[in-house]
């Protein structure tokens, strides 16, 4: 078996799979990453002792040092070494089409992009799109000739949120005084206003890359992959903005791309 890691900024997911390349009869899930919890991480790899893998494959967004702790514990609990992704300046697809990186320094690309990205190259053989809504959001380009036209970062739907809880004094303290969200397009209470104004600023964020694709040159009819753990919310946003502009693309909701791609990058990659 093979064990596939995307360790984001909130959440570790995972896939168990027998083979690598397109992911079949694999199983998935996820533990939290909200709250570093070393006991954790412990008790969740030492849950795969009996599964027999033979490889640990990860895509990590964490520090050196966290991936260093990482190691050390997948040899401590499962006697295995991990195996990290990093973005490469091309990707090789298993038909043998070419993904190019955007990047001067393609590894500074965060794994997760690039793996999304791959994941993205691997299903479609025209250009597309890819939005992962985690911690942060991010949108990658790229076009039908296989290069990446560079992305955006912007603080996720959760993230919105906190850092206005994290970063005011006054706001927090208000936000103790609510017991429910108040309001239905404007906040009638301090939760409900920094939370009804994070969906709008998304909901904005959303409109303006449909929008602005378009008066790219990029085709009217392009593929939007949506993976993480607000693709739901993320792709309502994008389908609303697609049928305001008039638009024909597609927004495809993928919930493991990240891991799918992964697998892609060790099937080609060894
Ligand atoms: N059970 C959950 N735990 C954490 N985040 C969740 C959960 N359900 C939905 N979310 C949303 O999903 C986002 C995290 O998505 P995820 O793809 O796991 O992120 P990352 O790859 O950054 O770890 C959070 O910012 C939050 O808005
Ligand atoms: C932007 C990210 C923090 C997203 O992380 P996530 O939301 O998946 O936890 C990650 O892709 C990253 O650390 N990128 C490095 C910077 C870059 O891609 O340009
Ligand atoms: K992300």
């Amino acid at each position: 078996m093979y064990l596939l890691l995307d360790q984001g900024n909130s959440r570790c997911k995972y896939v168990l799979t027998p083979s690598l390349g397109i992911l079949e009869d694999s199983v998935s899930g996820y533990w939290s990453n909200d709250d570093f919890e070393p006991s954790t991480w412990k008790r969740e790899l030492e849950a795969f002792k009996d599964k027999q893998i033979q490889r640990v494959c990860v895509s990590s967004v964490a520090s050196q040092e966290r991936k260093l702790w990482f190691e050390a514990l997948c040899q401590t609990t499962l006697n295995m070494t991990p195996e990290f992704a990093e973005s490469a300046e091309v990707y090789v697809s298993q038909t043998l089409r070419k993904m190019t990186n955007s990047y001067d320094s393609p590894k500074a690309l965060g794994v997760d992009r690039w793996l999304a990205m791959i994941a993205g190259f691997e299903r479609s053989s025209e250009g597309f799109v890819v939005m992962d809504a985690g911690t942060a959001l991010t949108t990658d380009w790229v076009c039908s000739d296989g290069k990446h036209r560079g992305g955006h970062i912007v603080a996720g739907h959760r993230l919105l949120q906190q850092s206005l809880l994290g970063e005011t004094g006054g706001i927090a303290w208000s936000a103790e005084h609510d017991s429910e969200l108040k309001g239905d397009l404007f906040g009638e209470n301090t939760s409900a206003a920094v939370s009804l104004g994070a969906e709008t600023m998304l909901k904005g964020y959303c409109y303006q890359v449909v929008k602005a694709l378009s008066g790219q040159g990029a085709s009217n009819e392009l593929r939007i992959y949506v993976t993480g753990g607000d693709r739901e919310l993320i792709s309502g946003y994008l389908q609303q903005a697609i049928r305001e502009l008039k638009l024909k693309h597609e927004v495809i909701i993928q919930p493991n791309l990240v891991l799918e791609g992964l697998s892609h990058w060790f099937s080609m990659n060894n």
